[in-house]
């Protein structure tokens, strides 16, 4: 159902995933690119759920890395829709490291991702409407309105 209105909890996704060796930078922490991917798809899962249609990143918002995650960390990613507009959303994500053995958990990284919803020949097409339903969901809402009219004014100014 596309255009099922939805409220931000029907969609909220958490992604937990151990940082492997894989995952590691030469310095031996986890690699910046490897968090912006999984950031990106926390977000994306979040997106496609509102809409249950394919969605493209448009524009990440300044990611700022507070402290390095170490491989054998517990990386979690907690996802939300902020605000929809009439093709686009912009999804919250949180991202945090958990040391399994001490149980320390520190807060990352923080992002905010806009999506635009695209119809089955790949154009914009509207996005179901957004119920903001808690004190929580209602802030998220204010501030995203505020980084749109920020974002709208950047554009305007090119
Ligand atoms: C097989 C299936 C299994 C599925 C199960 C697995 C699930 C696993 C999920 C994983 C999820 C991963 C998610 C990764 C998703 C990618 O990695 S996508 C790859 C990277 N992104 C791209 O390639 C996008 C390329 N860009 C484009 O295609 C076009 O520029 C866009 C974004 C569609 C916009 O097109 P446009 O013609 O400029 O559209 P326009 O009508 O002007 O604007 C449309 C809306 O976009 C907004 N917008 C446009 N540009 C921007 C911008 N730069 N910034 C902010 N907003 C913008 C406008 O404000 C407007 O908003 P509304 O007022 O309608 O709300």
């Amino acid at each position: 159902m596309p255009n099922q209105v939805k409220t931000v909890s029907q969609t909220r996704v958490v992604l937990a995933q151990v940082a492997m060796p894989g995952d590691a930078n030469p310095a031996g922490n986890v690699h910046g690119g490897t968090i912006m991917k999984l950031i990106d798809n926390a977000a994306g899962v979040v997106a496609m759920r509102h809409t249950r249609r394919n969605v493209v990143t448009a524009s990440i918002d300044r990611l700022d890395f507070h402290y390095p995650v170490f491989v054998g960390n517990l990386i979690i990613l907690k996802a939300c829709l902020n605000r929809v507009g009439k093709t686009s959303m912009e999804v919250g994500v949180r991202v945090e490291a958990e040391n399994v053995m001490t149980g320390e958990i520190r807060h990352t990284a923080s992002a905010y991702l806009t999506f635009v919803a695209l119809d089955a020949d790949g154009y914009p097409t509207n996005v179901p409407e957004l119920i903001s339903e808690t004190l929580e969901d209602k802030r998220r809402l204010a501030e995203a309105v505020e980084r749109y009219e920020r974002r709208r004014c950047t554009n305007c100014r090119r």
